[in-house]
């Protein structure tokens, strides 16, 4: 049967006003007198989703580099058909996060209560309602809280080496990343929600295969409703699991196939054991500065989360210029973009922990470092993100010597779809028990 030409003509004319409708967005930029990045097809500056390659992160990073090499402070970008505006100069990212926050109180991700209870939570949340509940959520991660849940992370370690220890027994390669990823949904478990997880002992616990879904999707004195405590919990699964696993999982890969920096650490780790009386404490974790260098440097070539968001929602006017951002643009900063800019990091694809000697960290300007963020929407988890890395790799490097798995590749192929960085499929590594 012929179609019809009306059929023809609706969808000439759908088309049309479609391209229309692009061309129009992509002129947002040019209109306002900013500096912009031409997009390059109807996704604007970013890849086509129907065929990722290296993922979304990575296009963001390269407007950073693209807009950085024409020497501009800030540019205009095209998610898609939204114009996005992408600070580079540190000192504009400084204002945008914590001078001038007022102006950038929130992410601008979209989320509804009334059918969602478990999105408001403190990343989606803004203005009062966000102030108020960071208020409220913020003692949850003093010094003290930190000490007192610092046994349940040796709770959750211990049955981690056991585990190591009997797959080295087998002499076989060890998916580190699964192993690992146990450990901190071990952690998340005990210390959000009360519970006894055990995914050492049944890799098919609830919680652990809730985990491994979730990433397959991915008034001051009032105290918390329940429906409020159960968002921030699911937050707190959400952010505090992935992050420092993947943290702990890149951290491995790298001291894997740098041995030297492993002894070294190793050598730190064995000494504050020794001096704590051959036991993992809180104050000891605290006192070794090279495990501070060395997960400082995985965050920087590795930030889990390589973007950070905020939406405008009073009109800003940039310093130093007669450019004003009205209300409602969002703000993307490329922290993946900044962390690996030969400016502030020469050679930046070598793992150096030397970067964050105090001297060196001296001679960086401000607001180039940023894997938790900064401001007042600065990661609440910094601290406990910290510790349970800390302990992990204590713990790990001072029972085995890690080495790359059979046929395991230095340079890693990021997983494109996920919105955290992290490898795609597994993270093999060879396990060898080392004496006390
Ligand atoms: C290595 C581990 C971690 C990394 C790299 C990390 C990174 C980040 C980053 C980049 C942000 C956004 C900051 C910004 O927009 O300026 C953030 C926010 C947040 N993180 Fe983390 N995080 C980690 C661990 C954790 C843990 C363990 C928890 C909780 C147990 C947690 C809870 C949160 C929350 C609640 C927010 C939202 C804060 C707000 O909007 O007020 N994070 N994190």
């Amino acid at each position: 049967m012929a179609i019809p030409f009306a059929v023809y003509a609706t969808i000439i004319a759908i088309v049309i006003l479609l391209m229309l409708y692009v061309k129009y967005s992509h002129s947002y930029w040019s209109k306002r007198g900013v500096p912009y990045l031409e997009p390059t097809s109807i996704f604007g500056n970013m890849e086509n989703p129907f065929n990722l390659k290296v993922g979304h992160m990575f296009s963001f990073k390269r407007c950073y580099e693209e807009l950085k090499k024409r020497k501009e402070r800030f540019g205009g970008i095209y998610f898609f058909t939204e114009p996005i505006f992408m600070p580079i100069d540190p000192d504009l990212i400084k204002s945008i996060l914590t001078k001038d926050f007022p102006h950038f109180h929130g992410r601008g991700f979209v989320h509804n209560e009334k059918h969602d209870p478990l999105a408001a939570h403190l990343l989606n949340l803004e203005g009062e309602k966000w102030k108020t509940m960071r208020i409220k959520v913020t003692p949850t991660f003093t010094s003290g809280k930190m000490k007192y849940m610092f046994q349940t992370l040796l709770d959750c370690g211990n049955p981690m080496i056991d585990h190591v220890s009997h797959l080295c027994e087998k002499e076989q390669n060890i998916d580190i990343k699964e192993i690992v990823a146990c450990y901190t949904t071990d952690i998340i478990g005990s210390c959000a929600f009360g519970l006894e997880c055990n995914s050492f002992k049944d890799p098919n616990a609830e919680f652990r295969l809730y985990g491994r879904k979730e990433k397959a999707k991915a008034e001051g004195t009032e105290p918390l409703t329940i429906e409020e405590i159960a968002a921030q919990a699911f937050l707190f699964f959400v952010a505090g699991f992935e992050t420092s696993s993947t943290t702990i999982t890149f951290c491995l890969h790298e001291l894997a196939f740098n041995q030297d920096i492993q002894d070294k650490l190793r050598e730190e780790i064995r000494e504050v054991y020794q001096k704590h009386n051959g036991k993992l404490t809180y104050d000891g974790i605290m006192e070794m500065k090279y495990m501070d260098q060395v997960v400082n440097e995985t965050l920087r070539k590795y930030p889990p989360l390589p973007i950070l968001n905020r939406v405008c929602s009073i009109d800003y006017k940039i310093p130093d210029t007669n450019i004003t951002l009205p209300k409602g643009t969002k703000v993307v900063i490329s922290n993946l973009g900044i962390q690996t800019d030969e400016e502030y990091y020469p050679d930046p694809m070598t793992f150096s922990p030397e970067r964050f000697s105090e001297e060196n960290k001296a001679t960086r300007p401000n607001y180039t470092f940023l894997p938790f963020g900064e401001g007042p929407r600065v990661c609440i988890g910094l601290r406990f993100g910290m510790m349970q890395t800390k302990t992990a790799l204590a713990m790990l490097l001072n029972n085995f010597k890690l080495t790359p798995g059979d046929n395991e590749n230095y340079n890693i192929c990021f997983d494109p779809k996920s919105f955290i960085l992290q490898k795609k499929g597994k993270v093999l590594l060879k396990a060898e028990e080392l004496c006390a």
